[in-house]
């Protein structure tokens, strides 16, 4: 699997040392939006390591491997070539050369990803493209923000912060409710069933046996119920210029 920077910040010759961020939660408690917005705000690189596991799940979806047969999920599992650009205000995924960035928020991958992120093959090669990421952002740029599941646990145990984001079911089903439209004549978004989805992948990814979604003991954690977006934003950016002012 090769590991590529696209669209990295290079940083100037009296830049401070670089920072490697790992936030992570469960779904939709707002790492994608926070990371992009203070990755963009700081000039740091970013990764969205549930694109790449979204990215390999609709390849073997889309290359007729058996999702639900893990042995046929490890054998693959080092076939497609899966390449994340880094650049918070355009960020790209693409396996075998081909975009995924639509692709992989269909509700067919969305269903599948967990089985297939469960894999230890898969996330080994996964783990080893992301560090990858990260070892080359920190070397050339600015620094990179990192989001998942297992960034501060497994990926990066080394990160210079640890962010792990929670908020209520109610809130992240609310949240994922006003990103589905209803259409006119729809009885609307069902929330109940968003929130059930919501718990189900949660548990899935908690309760895998190779490295599942949880807090790292030296994580900082934030609850995003009750804060807006643009606090969140504010909380983490002032986490990282503390962090770095005590380096
Ligand atoms: N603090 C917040 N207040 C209100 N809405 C928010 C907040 N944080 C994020 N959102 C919105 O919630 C939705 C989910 O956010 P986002 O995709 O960033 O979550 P996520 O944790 O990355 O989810 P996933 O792990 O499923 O990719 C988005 O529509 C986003 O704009
Ligand atoms: N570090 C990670 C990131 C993601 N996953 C898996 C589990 C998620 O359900 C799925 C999709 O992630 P999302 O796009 O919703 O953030 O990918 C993981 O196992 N480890």
């Amino acid at each position: 699997m090769a590991a590529t920077l696209q669209g990295a910040t290079p940083v100037p010759p009296d830049a401070p040392a670089s920072v490697v961020v790992a936030i992570d939660g469960p779904s939709g408690t707002g790492k994608s939006s926070t990371s992009k917005a203070v990755a963009a705000k700081l000039g740091l690189s970013y990764l969205d390591t549930g694109a790449q596991y979204r990215a390999i799940t609709w390849w073997m979806l889309t290359n007729g491997v058996d999702v639900d047969d893990a042995g046929a999920v490890a054998a693959a599992s080092g076939k497609p070539v899966i390449v994340s650009g880094t650049d918070p205000s355009a960020p790209t995924i693409t396996a075998d050369g081909a975009d995924a960035s639509g692709p992989i928020r269909t509700p067919e991958v969305t269903a599948a990803v967990s089985a297939v992120s469960a894999v230890p093959e898969v996330r080994a090669a996964i783990t080893a493209l992301q560090r990858d990421i990260a070892a080359e952002a920190a070397r050339t740029t600015a620094g990179i923000v990192v989001e998942g599941r297992d960034i501060g646990t497994t990926v990066l145990p080394d990160a210079d912060l640890k962010i792990f984001l929670t908020a209520s079911p109610e809130a992240r089903a609310a949240r994922r409710g006003g990103e589905l439209k209803a259409r006119p004549g729809d009885a609307g978004v069902d929330l109940e069933a968003t929130r059930e989805a919501l718990l189900r992948r949660d548990a899935a990814d908690s309760s895998r046996k190779t490295s599942p979604l949880a807090k790292a003991g030296d994580a900082v954690e934030v609850d995003t119920t009750d804060l807006t977006l643009e606090q969140v934003i504010e909380c983490v950016v002032t986490l990282i210029e503390d962090k770095r002012r005590t380096a």
